[in-house]
């Protein structure tokens, strides 16, 4: 029985990002990344800033029946990058046996055979502004494991250079449906007015690229929805 480092569990909540956006959804957060993007929205995760308590599997489904009572049939593992844990399998089958659907966000970095198990995978590979180098060997194991029913692509574009990787991502995966996401250049303030303005302004400035762009003529183009209602507020 393998733990898994876990920073946080939170919800009955809404999935603000990507493939299920707006879906209700119970989050368990774990601890640790391969990555250390220089605009990550969850850095206390990997940069030291946060504690994580070592739980196995079943501690985590009783804090998620705990937590979420029987309002919730949906569970999101995101992190850090929950794909460093072995454990997590564990849960997922636990979940599954419940009738429970499940899904993870991860960067595509570590392949882990849970993953095929999973109901909505989301892969989101980096773009430039992150300072971060996309490994495409690795990312073309998730094209060749998963299925594209379960999985999608969800690049989040800061910029005109991000862009173009995300065009370059698209066209090198075209079987998996494939999302972009407003960046959030400010993931710390708490002048949620000035946020939600920045962040319809950039929204629009996506939505003109996409509508621009001939590759992305299949691509969604979407805000962070959770970011848009409560700001930068953890836990939500
Ligand atoms: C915090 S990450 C955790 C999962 C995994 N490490 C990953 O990056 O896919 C969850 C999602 O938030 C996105 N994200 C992180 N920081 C962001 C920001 N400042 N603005 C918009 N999206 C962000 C990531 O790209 C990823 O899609
Ligand atoms: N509501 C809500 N939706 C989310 N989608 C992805 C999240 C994440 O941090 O991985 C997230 C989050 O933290 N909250
Ligand atoms: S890969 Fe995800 S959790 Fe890791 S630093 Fe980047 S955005 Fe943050
Ligand atoms: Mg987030």
């Amino acid at each position: 029985m393998s733990k898994i480092p876990v920073m946080e569990i939170f919800g009955p909540t809404i999935q603000g990002e990507g493939m299920v956006i707006g879906k209700k959804t119970m989050f368990v957060r774990t601890g640790g990344c391969d990555y250390k993007c220089s605009w990550c929205d969850s850095s206390f995760t990997w940069d030291g800033t946060g504690s994580s308590t070592s739980m196995t599997a079943e501690e985590i489904l009783s804090d998620l029946q705990k937590i979420g009572g029987d309002q919730f049939s949906h569970v999101t593992i995101s992190g850090g990058n929950p794909a460093l844990h072995k454990g997590i399998g564990e849960l997922v089958d636990h979940l599954s046996q419940l009738g429970i659907e499940t899904a993870v966000e991860t960067q595509g970095t570590f392949w882990k055979d849970w993953l095929t198990d999973i109901t909505d995978v989301t892969i989101s590979p980096k773009p430039p502004s992150s300072g971060m180098t996309t490994d495409f060997a690795k990312l073309d194991v998730f094209y060749e494991r998963l299925s594209k029913e379960q999985t999608s692509l969800k690049v989040v574009v800061f910029d005109d250079v991000d862009f173009a990787y995300a065009e370059d991502i698209h066209s090198r995966y075209p079987e998996f449906p494939f999302y972009l996401q407003v960046g959030n250049e400010d993931a710390t303030t708490t002048n949620d007015q000035a946020l939600v303005s920045d962040l319809l302004e950039k929204y629009e400035w996506l939505i003109d690229k996409t509508v621009a762009s001939k590759t992305m003529n299949k691509a969604r183009v979407l805000p962070q929805l959770h970011t848009l209602v409560w700001g930068n507020k953890r836990g939500v």
